[in-house]
């Protein structure tokens, strides 16, 4: 390569190859006559929350599944989210059902996921499904941990690596401990043998992140702070992982920008690095909508 620079991870090719293997899976089981349906739940009018449920809403059409949209008021009430859930539990076209994030602060997440079908949990936030994938036996790996990996172990097979034994001789930096990424992450980290380190913003405010990052062979950043990773912070030949998507507005232009966690020149000695955008975050949807289409398969075979 003339350009110099990482190798970049490209999350829009390796999300439309995914997308392709989805829609065979989808008409193989139209064909034993098992459905798949999406059910997404927004409350209140969140401006990510909102525009991932269209990302879906077209990841969903792509791969030929139904999905249905469900949008209740900010003001909605505890009982009403909950009545909903159960509905969309009973419903036997709903194989999947998402609730976006964040809620009103007047609901409680915890409560509602807990009502969730585990069957149909397919973000695995129920504890039960947190459970098993924190036990190593997941039910659905959830899709922005599930892509990271995706990624990582797809560019792992293109290098030529035996996948396993890197794993196992290396070391992986997370950054972020969030129970929807950061924490399955270090699940997922942990199930491939690798030594594993975990940092969250305690160990950015104490000064002591480049630390713990620069061990990383991997480092995957998921803290939702701008150029939060600068050049100290990763080690040289180290595989970069932005999971950040955070909107920054663009004052010559008045309009606005995604950018990452980690800084664009941060990765200048790395070996591999995802963009923002057209990383991690393409790969999410349609993980997604192979998850609802496992939970129907998995829910055909139960019949
Ligand atoms: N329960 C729940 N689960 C979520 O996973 C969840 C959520 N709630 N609430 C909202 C956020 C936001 N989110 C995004 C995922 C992918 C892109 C994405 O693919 N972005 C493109 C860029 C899109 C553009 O350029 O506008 C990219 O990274 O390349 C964006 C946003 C998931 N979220």
């Amino acid at each position: 390569m003339s350009r110099g620079g990482p190798a970049l991870i490209d999350g829009r090719a390796r999300a439309r190859a995914l997308q392709r293997r989805v829609a065979c899976d989808v008409v193989r089981l139209a064909e034993l006559g098992v459905r798949c349906g999406l059910a997404t739940v927004l409350v209140g009018t969140d401006y990510a929350a909102g525009a991932y449920a269209r990302r879906l809403e077209r990841a969903a059409a792509a791969v030929g599944i139904e999905h249905r949209h469900h949008h209740l008021p900010a003001h909605a009430s505890r009982g009403e989210v909950l009545e909903l859930l159960a509905r969309l539990g009973d419903d036997p076209l709903v194989s999947g059902i998402l609730v976006l994030r964040p809620l009103p602060a007047h609901l409680d997440e915890g409560e509602l996921f807990t009502a969730l079908d585990p069957a149909k949990d397919i973000e695995a936030v129920h504890p039960e499904n947190a459970g098993l994938l924190a036990l190593g036996t997941p039910r659905f790996v959830p899709s922005t941990p599930a892509s990271v990996f995706h990624l990582l172990d797809s560019w792992l097979d293109e290098a030529g690596t035996d996948r396993d034994a890197w794993y196992r001789g290396s070391t992986v930096c997370v950054v972020g401990r969030s129970n929807n990424v950061g924490k399955p992450l270090i699940s997922l980290a942990s199930a491939r043998g690798a030594t594993v380190v975990s940092c969250d913003e305690n160990t950015s405010r104490t000064g002591r992140l480049a630390r713990y990052t620069s061990l990383g062979d991997v480092l995957v950043v998921a803290a939702g702070v701008p150029g939060l990773i600068r050049a100290e912070h990763v080690a040289p030949g180290a595989v970069v992982l932005d999971v950040g998507i955070n909107p920054v507005p663009e004052p010559a232009t008045g309009r606005t920008r995604l950018v990452g966690d980690v800084d664009p020149g941060a990765v200048a000695a790395a070996w591999a690095a995802t963009p923002v955008p057209g990383g991690v975050g393409p790969v999410t949807d349609v993980w997604l909508v192979q998850n609802t289409v496992l939970a129907a398969e998995e829910a055909a075979k139960r019949r």
